[in-house]
Parts: C-alpha cells; structure tokens; sequence
C-alpha cells in the first residue's frame, strides 16, 4: 500500500519561558492515499500543531513524519518550505485568495512561487477553474465570487501541484448549510477520483462526510476509526449549478507529469 502521510510518534512541545508545552505527545496514524479522514478535537488538543506539521509549516520535536517516502522531519528549513510549497494542497478557512489576482492567477499561484508558470500550466489551471464550476468566471477577481465560489478557487489552487494530499482546515467554517454541502461534494468528488484529503474540523456533521475520524485528546489519538455512519452528498440535493464534473486524469496528474 501506498501512503500519502505515516506519522510515527510524532511529539511537539512548544518551549515556554517558565514551561514546557507538550502539545503533541506521540502520534501514531497512517494516511493510505485516497484515504478521507477528518481529524477532530476538544480546543487544545492539538489539532492547530498536528495541522501545521502535517503542512510542512513546522516539524516535530521527535518523531517522525513521513510525506510519500521523505522524512519530514530531517528536512532542513529550505527543504521544508520547498516541499510545503509543491507537495500539500492548502485550503483555508478564510479561502486566502490574492484579491488583486484573477480566478486563474490564484489558482497559479503555488506554480509561480517555484517559477514554473507556462503556456501547459496556465491551460491546466484553466482546466482546473472549469472544473469545479467558475469556467464562466475565469477572469473574475474574489470579491465578485461568493463565498463558496471563492473556495472553489482554493481547492483548484490546491490541486495545481498535485499534492500527496488535500489539507483543509475548517474548510466550510465560513459557508452556509448549502455552500458547505456543495464544498463537501466538491471534496466526495476529488476524493472518489483518487485524491487523498485530511479535513481538520470541530464539526460532527462536516467529519461525517470523512472515511475515518481520528480524535486527538491532551495531545494524543484517542480514536482512530472507519466511519461507518458516513455521509454521502447526493447531487440531487444540490442547486444544478453545483453539479460539477471531475476529470480523474486532471486531478491525480500535476503539471511535473506532463
Ligand atoms: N506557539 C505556541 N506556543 C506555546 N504553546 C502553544 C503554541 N501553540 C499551541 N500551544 C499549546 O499547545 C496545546 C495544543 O494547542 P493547539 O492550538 O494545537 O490545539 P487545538 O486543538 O488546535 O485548539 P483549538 O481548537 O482551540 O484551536 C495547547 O495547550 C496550546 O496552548
């Protein structure tokens, strides 16, 4: 089997004048690719400080973090910040747009930080806009989108590297019930076409949408299990203007491969 993240007794403390913070302490779990997990958590359990190793923001104190084959945790801090920028797939909250860019510039993004913007890639990034339903809006900047439309531009930016996974923190926190069930569609789609997709939320009804719920307590996994209950997002409950189509081939494949 393949894994898009393995995760060996991973420990972070956070080294305070007067204390020791041990937010992380020694996390076990394997994430196979394709896999759809939602990782979840009372406040201060550690799901901010598992997200952000899991991002290639920052790396563990001991253990080890596998992204595919490397070690994250032996990377330097070049090498990390390299692979944060090629190798995760980022969608936020705050959808983090560029409000000056365009739909398609957004989503090219990631590409030119590494300076590989091109003809291939600018089609691929349109490709990527038609995709998940802004075909028509190409060149418009986020503050003429909606909120989930705007979203939709962070999750086409986010496959644009092809990344080990999707990593979405309270993805849908900022959407309305219907925004939120067609993001989560939008992420049932990707992840039926292959993609892996780590969801870290504090929302029972958004982690029933994931295979499996991991929940950290006091900086350890406290369940790790299949999510037998799991929510399916049926198309027909959605606006039509929600039913987008995925391209597996545009999804699994990044601009390296071409
Ligand atoms: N930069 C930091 N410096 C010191 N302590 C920190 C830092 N970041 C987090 N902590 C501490 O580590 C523990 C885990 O925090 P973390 O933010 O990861 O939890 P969380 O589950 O994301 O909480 P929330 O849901 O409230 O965001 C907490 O005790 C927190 O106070």
């Amino acid at each position: 089997m393949n894994y898009a993240a393995r995760l060996v007794d991973v420990r972070k403390d956070y080294v305070l004048k007067s204390e020791t913070v041990r937010a992380l302490r020694g996390v076990t779990f394997d994430v196979p690719e394709g896999d759809y997990v939602a990782i979840m958590g009372p406040s201060g359990s550690g799901k901010s400080t598992l997200l952000n190793l899991l991002g290639c923001l920052d790396k563990p104190t001991a253990g080890n973090f596998f992204l595919g084959e490397d070690d994250v945790s032996r990377m330097s801090d070049d090498q990390l910040s390299h692979t944060r920028a090629s190798r995760i797939g980022f969608v936020f909250q705050s959808y983090n747009l560029i409000q000056q860019l365009t739909v398609v510039e957004n989503i090219e993004v990631p590409l030119y930080y590494q300076g590989r913007v091109n003809a291939a890639s600018r089609r691929r990034c349109r490709e990527l806009a038609d995709m998940v339903g802004l075909g028509e809006r190409l060149g418009h900047r986020p503050s003429q989108l909606s909120g989930g439309q705007q979203q939709r531009v962070a999750i086409a930016r986010s496959l644009v590297n092809d990344p080990y996974f999707i990593l979405a923190d309270e993805a849908t926190g900022n959407l309305d019930s219907v925004t939120t069930e067609e993001i989560l569609y939008l992420f049932q789609q990707l992840n039926d076409a292959g993609k892996t997709i780590i969801l870290v939320t504090h929302e029972d009804e958004v982690s029933m949408h994931a295979k499996r719920i991991i929940r950290l307590r006091d900086g350890v996994v406290q369940t790790d299990v299949q999510n037998t209950k799991r929510v399916l997002v049926r198309a027909r409950n959605l606006p039509p203007s929600s039913d987008t189509q995925i391209d597996p081939a545009l999804v699994a494949a990044g601009p390296t491969h071409e």
